[in-house]
């Protein structure tokens, strides 16, 4: 089958467009995981499907490394816009994309002298609180609840982009232990579907910190729907602007609140495009073991 590797902030997707797999549609979380596989596979935090949809102009599926679904993800949106633009499945520079968890509109800014286009992502209203996300913990105040996280507890914002979020505002994002501890949260209980995990430190009211345990992939060099929850819980709790730099550890993302909507930009670029012989692997596999 024909795919692409692009990446947003090194947050890196496998794309392959739905008629590539229309034969193994069934088997799409077993190849997210093994194309995510970089000894095995190809290297990436997951896969991502665009075809055809009747509610927007194209559409996205997206698979974490763990073959897990999500609804949404924020990275692999300019990621499919970029593409949805150079391989013609579009002719606007403005379209939207459907997702398992809503319709988004993207923005494609024009090459400046060849520099990597940007992308824009309209990412919806800012939805905070259990409501939003599977939660069957005990009643929460102000969207927080606190976890258990050994002899502690870390307090965290429920927020939806689509997909589900737990926001923790912590000292020092850049130095927490998101290993130890993002799993903990990712598989908590009281989040029935699992959650992604994000330690923010606000450096001002216009710069945030942000380090990131993914449900389904663990630590990524980026979460765009992480970082569009991580300002919309900063901004609902009074501490950020409407307008953040966010510094995530594969680059920035740029993230503005405008009459309730969140506004996400930046990078999306191509790393290389093939053909990746996925069941012949398996067969002569088969043939070696007989
Ligand atoms: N791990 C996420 C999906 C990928 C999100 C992230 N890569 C992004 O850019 O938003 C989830 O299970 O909801």
């Amino acid at each position: 089958m024909r795919v692409a590797k692009m990446h947003a902030l090194g947050n890196s997707y496998i794309y392959v467009e739905e008629h590539e797999i229309a034969a193994i549609r069934h088997r799409l979380p077993e190849l997210a995981r093994t194309v995510s596989d970089v000894r095995k596979g190809i290297g990436s935090d997951g896969l991502i499907v665009i075809g055809s949809s009747t509610v927007a102009d194209v559409r996205m599926q997206i698979f974490n490394a763990d073959g897990s679904e999500a609804e949404n993800c924020g990275n692999g949106l300019r990621c499919v816009a970029k593409y949805a633009y150079e391989q013609g499945l579009v002719s606007k520079q403005e379209f939207h994309v459907e997702t398992k968890g809503g319709v988004f509109h993207a923005k494609i800014w024009p090459d400046e002298r060849g520099t990597v286009p940007k992308v824009t992502v309209n990412m919806g209203p800012m939805r905070l609180g259990p409501q939003q996300v599977p939660y069957s913990g005990p009643a929460v105040v102000d969207n927080e609840v606190a976890v258990q996280v050994g002899e502690d507890n870390l307090s965290g914002t429920l927020v939806s982009v689509g997909n589900p979020h737990f926001v923790a505002f912590v000292e020092d994002a850049v130095t927490s232990n998101v290993a130890a501890i993002g799993p903990i949260i990712e598989r908590h209980p009281w989040f029935p579907e699992r959650i992604n995990v994000e330690f923010v430190t606000p450096r001002s009211r216009q710069e945030l910190d942000f380090r990131v345990w993914e449900r389904g992939s663990g630590i990524t060099f980026a979460c765009g729907t992480g970082a569009c929850a991580s300002v919309a819980a900063g901004v609902s709790k009074g501490l950020l602007d409407n307008q953040v730099r966010v510094h995530l550890l594969g680059g920035d993302l740029d993230v503005a609140v405008k009459d309730g909507q969140i506004f996400m930009t930046g990078e999306a670029v191509h790393v290389f495009s093939g053909v990746y012989a996925w069941d012949d692997e398996g067969k002569r596999e088969q043939g070696s073991r007989q």
